[in-house]
C-alpha cells in the first residue's frame, strides 16, 4: 500500500537561496579577476571603431531601399513569421530559391540556412563527424565551433598551434602514426578552420593546410570546414570570402559564411555537397528544433546577396582596404615609452587590428570617453596574457574619424608616461 499521507509545505516558506548564491558567488569571482561581462548601450554620437559591419551595410540606403523594396513586394497573403521549423511549416519557395542564389553566388553545390552561424557550427560538428573520427582544430577556433565538437562523436578532438601547417602536419602524422585506420582511411579527419580569425584579423594559410593534407592522407579522408564568418563580404571576388580568393572551394568539405557581420542581417549558411545537406536537415539539431528565418530576415540576406552579386559592394571592399592602409600606418607613428607595454597587431588587408597594451580596459575607456568606440577583449573570451584592444574598420569610417582616434590613443600613452614619470 502507498502511503498517501501528504507533508504540508507553509506557503509562507522564502525561496531558498542557495542558488542565487551560488550564481553570485560566481559573478563576484568573475568581478574579483575584472571578467565579469555587462551589457551597454552606446551612445548614438560615438564614432564605430568596434562593430563587424565592416562594409557599413548597416546603415546604407543602398541596402535599405533595396531591402524595403523586398518587403514591399510581398504580397498581402505572405507571412512575415515563418511559423516554425524549416522541417514543418517554416520552409518557403523563397528560402528554397535564396539558398539555390547564395550556393551559386559561392559556387558550392547547395546551401542551407541556418539561424546563426552559431547554430551552423554546432550543427555541423555536433552531427557530421562519425563515431570514432578524428577532428583536429586550429586553437583560437570561435566558441560555437568547440560547442559543436563537444556535442559531436568523434573519438578524438585534438588542436594545433593557431594558423601553424607545421603544427597541423605534426598533429595528423601523430594521428596516423597511433591509428593505422587514419592512414588507411577508414576514419576521417576534419580540418576546422576559420579563414580570417575574428580577434586578431590574420587570414589561414589554407593553401599550406591543403598541402599537409594532401601529403599525408593520400586516401582523400582529411575533410575541410572552414568558418568564413569574418571574410564574408569583405575578402574575395565581390565579397564571397577568403576560399574563392584562393580557388579552392572544391577541396573545402564544409564552408559557413555568417550574415551578421559585414552583410548587416542575421543568419548563416552552410555551403556543401547535396548528401551533407540532406544528412544536416536530418540530424542538425539546430537546425530542426528550432523556429526557421522568417521572410524579413530572408529578405534582408537575399539583399545584401544581390548588393555583393551586382557588383555594387566591391567599391567598399577597396575603400575599406584604403582605410586600412591609412590605419596601419597612423597607429605605427605612435610614440609609447615603457611605461606602458603597447603594441600594434595587424594582418596587411585585415579590417581588425589588435592593440596589445598592459591596460587594455583603460585604453578603451579613455577612447570611449572621447566619442571613439573601441572594445577591451577580455579572458574568458581570449585566453590569460592574450588580452588586447580590438579596433575594427568599416568603409563608412572616415580619414578624419581615423585621426581623432590615433590622437586619442596617442593622448592616453602621453598620459601613462606622466603618471609613471610622476610616481
Ligand atoms: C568565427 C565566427 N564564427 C561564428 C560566429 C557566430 O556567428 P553568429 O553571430 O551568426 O552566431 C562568429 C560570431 O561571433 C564568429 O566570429
Amino acid at each position: 500500500m502507498s502511503d498517501s499521507r501528504v507533508i504540508p509545505v507553509p506557503s509562507s516558506s522564502p525561496p531558498s537561496q542557495s542558488l542565487v548564491n551560488a550564481l553570485s558567488r560566481a559573478l563576484s569571482r568573475r568581478e574579483a579577476k575584472s571578467a565579469r561581462r555587462r551589457l551597454t548601450v552606446l551612445p548614438q554620437e560615438t564614432v564605430d571603431f568596434s562593430s563587424n559591419d565592416f562594409l557599413s551595410l548597416g546603415t546604407s540606403p543602398a541596402y535599405r531601399g533595396r531591402f524595403m523594396t523586398h518587403l514591399k513586394n510581398a504580397p498581402d497573403s505572405f507571412p512575415f513569421a515563418s511559423g516554425g521549423s524549416r522541417l514543418l511549416d517554416g520552409n518557403s519557395a523563397y528560402a528554397e530559391e535564396l539558398e539555390r542564389f547564395v550556393a551559386d553566388f559561392h559556387q558550392a553545390p547547395t546551401a542551407l540556412l541556418f539561424n546563426s552561424g552559431f547554430d551552423a557550427n554546432v550543427g555541423v560538428l555536433s552531427s557530421v563527424p562519425q563515431p570514432g573520427d578524428v577532428i583536429l582544430y586550429d586553437e583560437l577556433i570561435h566558441a560555437s565551433a568547440h560547442e559543436g565538437m563537444r556535442l559531436s562523436r568523434a573519438g578524438k578532438r585534438i588542436m594545433f598551434p593557431h594558423s601553424s601547417a607545421a603544427g597541423l602536419r605534426d598533429a595528423l602524422q601523430t594521428q596516423i602514426n597511433e591509428d593505422p585506420s587514419v592512414r588507411n582511411g577508414t576514419k576521417n579527419v576534419f580540418i576546422v578552420v576559420e579563414s580570417i580569425y575574428s580577434m586578431d584579423g590574420d587570414v589561414a594559410p589554407i593553401r599550406d593546410f591543403i598541402q599537409v593534407v594532401d601529403d599525408l592522407l593520400p586516401h582523400q579522408n582529411g575533410y575541410f570546414m572552414v568558418d568564413e564568418a569574418h571574410s564574408t563580404g569583405v575578402f574575395g571576388p565581390r565579397g564571397a570570402g577568403v576560399v574563392q580568393e584562393l580557388g579552392v572551394q572544391d577541396r573545402m568539405f564544409i564552408r559557413v559564411h555568417t550574415f551578421g557581420k559585414a552583410l548587416a542581417s542575421h543568419g548563416a549558411v552552410v555551403l556543401c555537397g547535396q548528401e551533407t545537406k540532406d544528412y544536416l536537415i536530418n540530424y542538425a539539431r539546430s537546425l530542426i528544433y528550432t523556429t526557421a528565418l522568417g521572410f524579413p530576415f530572408l529578405a534582408s540576406i537575399r539583399t545584401a546577396y544581390e548588393l555583393l552579386a551586382n557588383g555594387e559592394t566591391e567599391s567598399l571592399q577597396v575603400r575599406v582596404q584604403e582605410l586600412i592602409r591609412h590605419l596601419h600606418t597612423r597607429l605605427h607613428s605612435l610614440r609609447a615609452d615603457q611605461s606602458v607595454l603597447f603594441e600594434v597587431d595587424h594582418f596587411p588587408t585585415s579590417p581588425i587590428f589588435s592593440l596589445r597594451t598592459s591596460k587594455p580596459r583603460q585604453l578603451a575607456a579613455f577612447c570611449q570617453r572621447n566619442g571613439f568606440i573601441i572594445r577591451a577583449i577580455m579572458p574568458p573570451t581570449i585566453p590569460e596574457g592574450k588580452e588586447r584592444v580590438r579596433v575594427c574598420l568599416h568603409s563608412g569610417n572616415t580619414e578624419a574619424e581615423i585621426e581623432g582616434l590615433v590622437q586619442t590613443i596617442q593622448s592616453w600613452l602621453d598620459q601613462c608616461e606622466l603618471r609613471s614619470a610622476n610616481l
